[in-house]
């Protein structure tokens, strides 16, 4: 779950592309990147790493101009390594940078293409490439010396006819503007703002959710609607069109539970309100199937699940404690490259403060059980730090199936609910009672905040793939590819073999 910025200012735009990007770090933590364009001129600053160690003072200065694309990459295709890292840029037509959030479902196949059709050369593996490149040949092959607004909405919509999957991606072309766009289904997140410029001029922001806007000082137009794009020229003047044939808005409902802030606005639903309905939900439920239960407080595992908990507590009137204590220096465990990795960093994480679990029944809160990792580790600690009884509740349905949208799930057999009862995961992660959310449950939760939106991505809950062409052999091919130990066999090698190798890069 990548996070995107594009910004055309009325000065350098650099600074405050970093200081979106450091908002939006929680959507990405393996790499990030800024392109910036100067007189005719890229300007690029891309590696692994978190954004504050990415950037030093010496790569701001060189990052000139006032338009600009920033990325922070959590890799869902290809490989990791500074290669991988986002802006991706081409040269031809005009030199036009791409950054991804999502995951095409046919990008092997679209590679083929680029290189049997279109003539068009991929350095790496990376579905990101791929679609730059499908976008550039679009544009091309419209032949025109200097694109206007028009040229780019009909290349966009060529994108939505050959792409497939969740994507939202903002592009920089070189003396013409920055473009933003979003899939025809809206799987990913992508809001457009405005603040005043310099000299009369407004600026424009694109981002992946609303926080990035508000700190920066815009404010919210508005989301990019499902296959619409947006193009903010050189003079500073917005472009909007409806690229898609049949848009229809299902965004995933993952932002909901995990992925998004919950002080962003996604869709017109307020994430915070949100998880505040999925703990009221899942207090009901509880209510409703084991109204005999004994709990004497309920405590969230940091951070996500706070907001969830806390409502949870407020409606079932029982006492809300904060028993584990989060090391602010470790990052979001979820999307870290390698199970052992995670494992590890649960532990150095989270510590238990002991009077809270000392004799109490706990119920411990966490917005989703993906693949254990958290909750197995978490219930031993409140055993081991003395609690008489551990029940644990889910503020997200079981996670049974993978995502092929931009969330890295890829392999089944990871997930700890595949093929599983919730009493089997119960016993495996060693509970005493365990209660996930109901589908309808969640759904409403996130429905509540928008009425207008009919359905939402939810096959990592349900197994329903709503872009249609994902079928049994495109998950095994996946799972193949992407499971842990594929995964780490990769780093392995390409630790022996050095980086993969990129082409531009400001070192
Ligand atoms: O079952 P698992 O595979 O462990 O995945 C689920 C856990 O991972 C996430 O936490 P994370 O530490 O990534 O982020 P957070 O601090 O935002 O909660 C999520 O909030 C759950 O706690
Ligand atoms: N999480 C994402 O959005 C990933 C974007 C892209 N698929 C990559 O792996 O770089
Ligand atoms: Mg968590």
């Amino acid at each position: 779950m990548c996070g995107l910025v594009g910004l055309v200012g009325s000065h350098n735009v650099a600074p405050d592309i970093y200081d979106a990007l450091t908002v939006l770090q929680h959507r990405g933590q393996d790499a990030a990147g800024i392109m910036t364009c100067e007189g005719g001129r890229f300007s690029l600053r891309k590696s692994e790493g978190l954004v504050r160690d990415v950037f030093r003072q010496q790569h701001m200065q060189r990052l000139e101009g006032s338009i600009g694309i920033g990325h922070v990459r959590y890799p869902t295709a290809g490989s990791s390594g500074p290669a991988l890292a986002q802006p991706f840029y081409v040269n031809s037509p005009y030199g036009i940078a791409l950054a991804h959030n999502g995951n095409l479902t046919n990008a092997e196949q679209l590679g083929k293409e680029l290189f049997q059709d279109d003539l068009r050369h991929l350095n790496t593996d990376s579905d990101s490439e791929v679609l730059l490149n499908i976008f550039a040949h679009e544009l091309q092959t419209l032949g025109k010396l200097s694109p206007g607004a028009d040229d780019i909405f009909q290349a966009v919509e060529a994108v939505h006819r050959r792409c497939r999957g969740g994507y939202a991606a903002v592009g920089l072309i070189v003396n013409y503007g920055v473009l933003g766009f979003r899939d025809p289904l809206g799987i990913r997140p992508l809001v457009v703002g405005e603040r005043q410029g310099l000299n009369g001029r407004k600026d424009y922001m694109i981002a992946s959710e609303s926080v990035a806007l508000d700190v920066l000082g815009f404010s919210l137009l508005g989301d990019v609607a499902p296959g619409e794009a947006v193009f903010i020229d050189m003079e500073g003047t917005l472009h909007r069109r409806q690229c898609a044939e049949a848009p229809v808005l299902q965004p995933c409902i993952f932002e909901h539970v995990y992925f998004a802030r919950p002080d962003s606005l996604m869709d017109g639903i307020s994430v915070y309100k949100t998880r505040m309905r999925q703990g009221a939900a899942l207090a009901s439920k509880i209510r409703r199937e084991r109204p005999d239960l004994d709990i004497d407080v309920i405590i969230p595992i940091p951070d996500t699940s706070r907001i969830a908990a806390q409502s949870m507590a407020h409606e079932l009137g029982i006492k809300f404690r904060e028993g584990f204590m989060k090391n602010r220096y470790i990052g979001r465990t979820f999307i870290m490259p390698g199970q052992s990795q995670r494992k590890k960093s649960v532990r150095q994480k989270l510590n238990p403060v002991p009077l809270e679990f000392e004799g109490k029944n706990v119920m411990l809160v966490d917005d989703s059980i993906v693949r254990g990792t958290t909750c197995r580790q978490i219930i031993e600690m409140a055993r081991d730090a003395g609690a008489s009884n551990v029940f644990f509740a889910s503020a997200a349905p079981p996670v049974r199936f993978p995502n092929v949208y931009g969330i890295d799930m890829p392999s089944a057999s990871e997930l700890i609910a595949h093929g599983r009862s919730v009493e089997e995961v119960c016993e495996l992660i060693g509970a005493d009672w365990l209660v996930y959310q109901d589908l309808d449950d969640l759904i409403e939760c996130s429905r509540e905040g928008n009425e207008q939106i009919d359905a939402f991505d939810c096959s990592v809950f349900s197994g329903d793939y709503i872009t249609g062409d994902v079928d049994q052999h495109y998950l095994d091919h996946i799972e193949a590819q992407r499971n842990d130990e594929a995964q780490s066999r990769k780093r392995a090698a390409q630790q022996e073999e050095g980086a993969v190798v990129g082409i531009h890069n400001n070192a």
